[in-house]
């Protein structure tokens, strides 16, 4: 069972904030969210009724800039979730040291199971709800689990109606709306080279690595192509629907071609169907989270067989998890750094929207390697001067930045 999640992150930002030493009441201030916003967004569905759901947008931070963070469609979005998750924004682009603050959104209801004319109609709705509260200059939004370029077209063009031409006021969008080349797979790109920094720390690398993935959507593709480019050996691999393994190592662009023709994981010719609840703990080097969280929980931390976790999803791993897995000595690369390439790119888009001015795809990925290697380089200092984990070591490194911001504009009025 897993912990809540607002509960869980709240938990390891204290534990930061005691390891940094710092004040009570800023400790306490860093904790609110600036702003939680609640939304009804009601649509005509495609037979005629009327659907109403439940939007909600939590800006946590603007001590560095502008929020940041993406929208989440998916039918477990509620209140602590989205906070929890805007909470990780704000010290994942401390810790990537682009110049946000943090937000998420997202709205209750199963992408699935709507039409294209529905999310488009819901999409719509839920920016008219939330359109003078975001903006290039106060909240950006971006794509997460269940949403991708088309949704962040139409929060663009809802937007503009209101504010005029606004393409920096969301990232993750479709190339000719002035998206960035490269932020597609940026994420899975970025997790992609934070695995092969934390496996070069232990000598080992990509290539004659096992590994495991969870999700396989626009993270989850993306990790697992770049891995298998690198010669890392997928052998297991699930998603929603099921999984697959296959001990001489799955042929991802094979696979890639079999989802891209509307073929299901478990129905992949050369792979054998497992049990969705033994990919987790199945024997590899490497396990790569990329759904939803809180899925290493207190019930299957002790199975685990991976000696190392890179949190490609948000929050895949409790506290009482890794308390766990840190005993058994797994090594656990958090979230706030692992899927950072996400928002580092994301910050890219915007900087190019602002410029009026396009990077070619090898700028982007080059700067975002930049990023990520300065980035592990300054956790693995708070890991040393602060004698802690890779997750308390980001922690640290990214409450301290946001902390420094707070002061810096004169928190203490
Ligand atoms: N899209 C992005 O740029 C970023 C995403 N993330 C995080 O990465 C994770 C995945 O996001 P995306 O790939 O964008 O979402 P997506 O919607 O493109 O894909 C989600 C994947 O998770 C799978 N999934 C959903 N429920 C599952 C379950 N119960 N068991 C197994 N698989 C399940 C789906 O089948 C799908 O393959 C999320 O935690 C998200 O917050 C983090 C940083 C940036
Ligand atoms: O690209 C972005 O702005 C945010 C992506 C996101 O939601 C995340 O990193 O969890």
């Amino acid at each position: 069972m897993a912990m809540n999640a607002l509960a869980a992150t709240s938990r390891n930002f204290r534990r930061a904030a005691r390891l940094l030493g710092l004040d009570s009441k800023l400790e306490k201030s860093l904790l609110i969210p600036f702003r939680e916003i609640k939304v009804e967004c009601t649509i005509p569905m495609d037979d005629g009724t009327l659907a109403s759901f439940v939007g909600f947008r939590v800006q946590h931070d603007n001590a560095r800039g502008p929020m940041k963070g993406g929208i989440r469609y998916h039918p477990e979005v509620d209140p602590d979730e989205v906070n929890a998750l805007a909470q990780l924004m704000t010290w994942k682009t401390a810790v990537a040291a682009v110049p946000y603050g943090g937000a998420k959104g997202g709205i209750g209801c199963s992408p699935g199971e709507l039409s294209r004319s529905e999310l488009e109609r819901l999409t719509r709705v839920f920016t008219q709800k939330i359109h003078d509260l975001i903006g290039t200059h106060t909240d950006v939004p971006a794509p997460d689990m269940g949403t991708n370029a088309q949704t962040m077209a139409w929060m663009l063009d809802e937007y503009s109606k209101f504010h005029g031409h606004s393409p920096a006021v969301v990232t993750g969008k479709p190339i000719d709306l002035g998206g960035s080349l490269g932020r597609d797979a940026a994420t899975g790109r970025g997790v992609m080279y934070a695995t092969e920094a934390l496996l070069a720390e232990y000598g080992k690398s990509i290539s004659g690595s096992t590994f495991v993935i969870q999700g396989f959507g626009n993270v989850g593709s993306w990790a697992a192509q770049l891995i298998h480019e690198r010669g890392g050996k997928i052998i297991a691999l699930g998603d929603v629907t099921g999984s697959i393994r296959n001990k001489a190592g799955i042929d991802i662009p094979a696979l890639m071609k079999h989802r891209n023709d509307g073929g299901a994981l478990k129905d992949f010719h050369s792979a054998e169907v497992m049990d969705s609840a033994e990919l987790l703990v199945h024997d590899c080097d490497v396990l790569v989270p990329c759904a939803l969280g809180g899925v290493l929980n207190k019930d299957n931390a002790p199975d685990v067989k991976a000696k190392f976790i890179i949190e490609a999803a948000n929050h895949p791993t409790d506290p009482e998890a890794d308390e766990i897995l840190a005993k058994k000595g797994v090594i656990v690369l958090p979230d706030i750094y692992a899927n950072s390439g996400g928002v580092i790119v994301s910050y890219f888009e915007w900087v190019q929207n602002i410029q009026g001015f396009m990077w070619d795809e090898e700028k982007v990925n080059n700067e975002l390697e930049k990023y990520m290697s300065s980035a592990f380089r300054h956790i693995k200092a708070m890991c040393k001067s602060l004698d802690c984990d890779l997750r308390m070591g980001a922690f640290t490194l990214g409450v301290n930045r946001v902390a420094r911001a707070t002061l810096l504009r004169g928190w203490e009025a």
